[in-house]
């Protein structure tokens, strides 16, 4: 979760390194000279994820509700727009696509909920990776958008028993090229759905890894890395 928050927060623009989020989030410590932005963001994005956490445990569908609630925390620092569609219009900056007209957004949003509920996609990183497109096309809120993005993403993974993937801020290029590539060629997913799929794979190894070690230690091989 600590991570994860240092991730996400640090694609986003938030200038705390993971030590100082993780004092932030441990230790209830302030970091000395850093904005109080930063301390919120980390603060709203733990937040946000525990509530992922439990729509997993109780297994809740994905809906417009649940999307505005995890974005009310992600956005701790914002009173106003926490939980509400934006009312004006925005641009993605370095980005070729417009989001919509804060007219459209009710429409869209439950357009591209029902979509993916009713998606026949064979597998869950493909359904992940459009959705996560098609969110981020939206944009519906004037915030946030790219936080509460990644915590969907990982409360779909989650609820299908995946582990939680992490985007690193040393590969946000990469990351923002896959929309880049879905919006010029005319809304191919491939991109995304290779770096979430290599993410989610690096996940899942590291699983096996540790109980490969956890059955090395029962069987009394204390050679093996103790981790
Ligand atoms: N070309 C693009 N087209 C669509 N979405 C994009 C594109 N490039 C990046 N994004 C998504 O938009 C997010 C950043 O958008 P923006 O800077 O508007 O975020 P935001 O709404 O301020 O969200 P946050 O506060 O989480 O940064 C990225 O993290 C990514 O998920």
């Amino acid at each position: 979760m600590i991570n994860f928050t240092y991730n996400s927060n640090a694609i986003e623009g938030n200038t705390l390194t993971l030590q100082e989020t993780a004092l932030i989030i441990k230790e209830g410590i302030t970091i000395d000279k850093k904005p109080l932005k930063d301390h919120l963001e980390a603060v709203g994005n733990k937040d946000a994820y525990h509530y992922v956490e439990e729509l997993v445990q109780k297994k809740v569908p994905l809906s417009g509700k649940v999307i505005k609630d995890i974005h009310s925390l992600v956005l701790m620092d914002n009173r106003e727009d926490r939980g509400v569609y934006r009312r004006v219009p925005v641009t993605i900056m370095g980005a070729v696509h417009t989001p919509p007209q804060p007219y459209l957004l009710p429409a869209r949003m439950e357009q591209l909920i029902l979509k993916y509920q009713e998606m026949s996609l064979p597998h869950v990183v493909e359904r992940v990776s459009q959705f996560h497109l098609g969110f981020e096309a939206i944009h519906p809120f004037i915030d946030g958008n790219g936080r509460t993005g990644r915590l969907l993403l990982n409360l779909e993974l989650m609820k299908e028993g995946y582990p939680p993937i992490n985007i690193k801020f040393h590969d946000r290029k990469r990351y923002y090229d896959c929309f880049t590539s879905y919006h010029t060629n005319g809304e191919d997913p491939s991109e995304m759905v290779s770096l979430i799929g290599e993410y989610l794979e690096e996940e899942l190894l590291n699983y096996v890894e540790i109980v490969r070690n956890a059955n090395e230690i029962s069987k009394g091989n204390t050679k093996s890395d103790p981790r």
